[in-house]
């Protein structure tokens, strides 16, 4: 005789059978309540924050990743559904690695058919004369984020300019956020620290950047994309160790994985005296408290800000002379590719920026390096 099995229902619609667990509420749901939750989520965060106005031309940063190809999916079915009046383009930056963005612009290229968005590839050969493969060789596996990050950024905002696009998004989520706030704070870059929470970036730059996926949990976009069997690529960059980095995301699992009644900034210096001694501290909200600390460090308005120019080579946005793209390509063609990195302190200021770099960084913001 078969044993009587109790079957747990969704919690939100009690109709159908809860077929997870939402990592965000812990809610028992079922996969169309999931998909409605994600996306009005998403949705809401758009709107609250006006991230877009009608008529608004928005490049999608396309890496072919998770992220960015929930992004674009959900972004284009919200775009329809709400009647943003948005024009939607995929952006994708080939920075020529062999054996992993050329795989992940094969998905890109999949996508646009897909999605039936248009596609525009810029490429750092075409840019700078030097894909990643080759400064790579020269410069081994040591510094190459830095120059990655700082061309990464560059390149999307003239593919961005190319579209005549109004805003940039890219699928940076939740947890991106959490880490990078945590970074900043052990490095005390508190220029970065009060820029890198913030949905919108670059507004006094050549195009605003905006991340829809802010407080999106990373579990709950692999969820998605896997539950509506997404078409993405989902290899690491061959050159990217990010150990520090990974620490930081480590370390905020184990945060993430335990209670505690304390407040998010005490989280926080909870977590700074973890790194030193190594306790483990407990919170299972810990990626939205990081964020939210992170959102309430304000720079003080007396602190002096670099003022924004143009770079006299390239008329890149710089606060220096030369941007730091010129800076680094200078070098790099000069056979001196340790040029531009030892010079200027490039902090932490993402993860696409070199991680091995410490200082301070009020300055930083000269090389144009990515603080999302
Ligand atoms: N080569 C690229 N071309 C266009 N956009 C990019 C590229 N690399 C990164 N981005 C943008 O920056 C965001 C964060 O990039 P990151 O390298 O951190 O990858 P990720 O967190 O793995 O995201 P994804 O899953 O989208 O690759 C991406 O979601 C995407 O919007």
């Amino acid at each position: 005789m078969e044993g009587k099995r109790s079957v747990r229902m969704c919690c939100l619609c009690n109709e159908r059978r809860a077929s997870l667990s939402r990592p965000k509420t812990l809610e028992q749901i079922c996969r169309e309540c999931f998909y409605l939750a994600f996306e009005d989520e998403i949705h809401q965060i758009i709107v609250s924050n006006r991230l877009f106005i009608r008529g608004d031309r928005v490049a999608i940063g396309a890496s072919g990743g998770k992220d960015s190809t929930v992004l674009a999916y959900v972004l284009s079915k919200l775009n329809r559904i709400h009647d943003y009046g948005l024009h939607l383009f995929l952006l994708s930056v080939d920075e020529g690695i062999t054996g992993y963005r050329d795989d992940s612009l094969e998905t890109v290229h999949r996508n646009q058919i897909q999605y039936g968005l248009p596609l525009k590839v810029v490429s750092y050969k075409d840019l700078y004369g030097w894909t990643m493969d080759e400064i790579v060789k020269l410069i081994g596996l040591k510094n190459n984020c830095t120059f990655c990050g700082v061309f990464r950024r560059q390149a999307l905002d003239r593919g961005a300019a190319f579209l005549k696009a109004d805003k940039l998004v890219t699928g940076h989520n939740a947890d991106d956020i959490a880490e990078t706030v945590l970074l900043n704070i052990l490095r005390g870059d508190i220029a970065r620290l009060s820029r890198c929470s913030s949905i919108i970036t670059g507004e006094d730059g050549p195009i605003p950047r905006c991340k829809p996926f802010k407080y999106t949990y990373e579990k709950e976009i692999v969820m998605y994309a896997y539950f509506k069997k997404l078409d993405y690529f989902s290899t690491e960059c061959i050159y990217s160790p990010n150990a520090y980095r990974g620490f930081a995301r480590e370390f905020i699992k184990d945060l993430e994985r335990i209670r505690s009644p304390f407040s998010s900034l005490f989280i926080l210096f909870v977590c700074l005296f973890v790194i030193h001694n190594h306790v483990i501290a407990y919170r299972p909200r810990a990626i939205l408290d990081i964020i939210k600390s992170g959102e309430n460090f304000r720079i003080s308005t007396t602190t002096k800000m670099p003022e924004q120019g143009t770079c006299e080579r390239c008329g890149y946005i710089s606060s220096q002379k030369w941007c730091k793209a010129c800076v680094l390509l200078d070098g790099l063609n000069r056979g001196l590719p340790k040029l531009g990195i030892g010079r200027s302190r490039v902090a932490i200021g993402c993860k696409e920026e070199n991680e091995s770099h410490g200082g301070k960084s009020i300055e930083s913001k000269q090389c144009g390096s990515l603080d999302f």
